[in-house]
């Protein structure tokens, strides 16, 4: 079946099926063969609207006409979810589930689903939305060429697609790239906070910062160089740079990084426990 033929149903209209689905449309996935679900109308709406794709408040319709389903509610409401998908919902073994939630175990879900399931575990990021998203993938036994090479090209087409070894790397990978936005987020935010402590407006700061972020992330895309590398070309000696690096060296920034994404990583072990 071509990548564009099948059904696929999202479970869950919030951030990130939002960022995933508005991606998938831009890149030309047919909205006619997109449907979403969710118990309020406020976010189906915007979205039916917006994308023109199906929308219905009942899980298990969509669900029942997907050939593909996708699993994108919080952890914490993971197993009800899929308690009523399995009582609801036949031939549930005949589709191909996905899940974006972090941490609950493909283990897990054969408990919630049946243990003849074929599940493939994706990790994105809001990226999608604007075609730039980082997706990690790991795929059960069960699951077919025919099922990766389609949820690897419904990914491709909203970013880039990684394949990991295990379910633990996907915790890493998560801590780093599905989390990742936050961070870098959290950076701009403060870059552009420390512009507008010096009397810049909000918005000639946002301009600043955002195509500064836009412009590094291009550069270290574009460039065989070591970010190290890049990093030096900027830091003149006895220099401006020079001077502001030292500032974040001295609260040791690999430090805070590692700290941040090992925090991460270990969350999403707990959730693999808790749900
Ligand atoms: N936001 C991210 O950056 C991100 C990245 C990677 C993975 N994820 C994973 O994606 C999943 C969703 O995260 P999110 O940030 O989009 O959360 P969210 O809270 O924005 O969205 C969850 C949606 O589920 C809906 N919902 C609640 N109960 C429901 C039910 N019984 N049936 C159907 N829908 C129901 C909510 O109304 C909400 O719209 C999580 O499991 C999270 O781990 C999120
Ligand atoms: N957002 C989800 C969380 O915070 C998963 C990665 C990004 O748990």
């Amino acid at each position: 079946m071509s990548t564009h033929s099948r059904n696929i149903a999202f479970i869950g209209a919030g951030n990130m099926t939002q960022s995933i689905v508005g991606g998938m449309v831009a890149s030309g996935y047919p909205a006619a063969a997109i449907s979403v679900s969710n118990p309020s109308t406020g976010k189906l709406e915007k979205m039916a609207s917006e994308l023109k794709v199906n929308t219905s408040q009942n899980n298990a319709e969509v669900a029942a006409q997907a050939d593909v389903i996708v699993l994108a509610v919080k952890p914490q409401l993971m197993a009800d979810v899929c308690a009523a998908l399995r009582n609801e919902v036949a031939n549930l073994s005949d589709k191909l589930i996905v899940t974006i939630a972090a941490g609950i175990r493909i283990e897990k879900y054969r408990q919630y689903l049946g243990d003849d399931i074929r599940m493939i575990r994706v990790m994105p990021n809001t990226p999608s939305l604007v075609g730039k998203g980082m997706s990690g993938l790991v795929a059960d036994n069960r699951v077919t060429d025919d099922d990766k090479n389609y949820i690897t090209e419904a990914f491709d087409g909203v970013g880039a697609t990684l394949w990991v070894a295990d379910e633990d790397e996907l915790d890493i990978l998560g801590a780093v790239a599905g989390s990742g936005p936050a961070y870098f987020f959290e950076f701009m935010a403060s870059l552009q906070k420390a512009a507008v402590k010096l009397g810049f407006d909000r918005d000639k700061a946002r301009t600043m910062v955002q195509q500064t972020a836009l412009g590094a992330a291009e550069m270290a895309i574009a460039s065989e160089l070591e970010l190290e590398d890049l990093r030096k070309q900027v830091t003149s000696k006895g220099g401006s740079t020079a001077k502001g690096i030292e500032q974040y060296q001295a609260y040791d920034i690999d430090k805070i990084s590692a700290d941040a994404v090992e925090a991460a990583v270990k969350r999403n072990q707990e959730m693999a426990k808790l749900f």
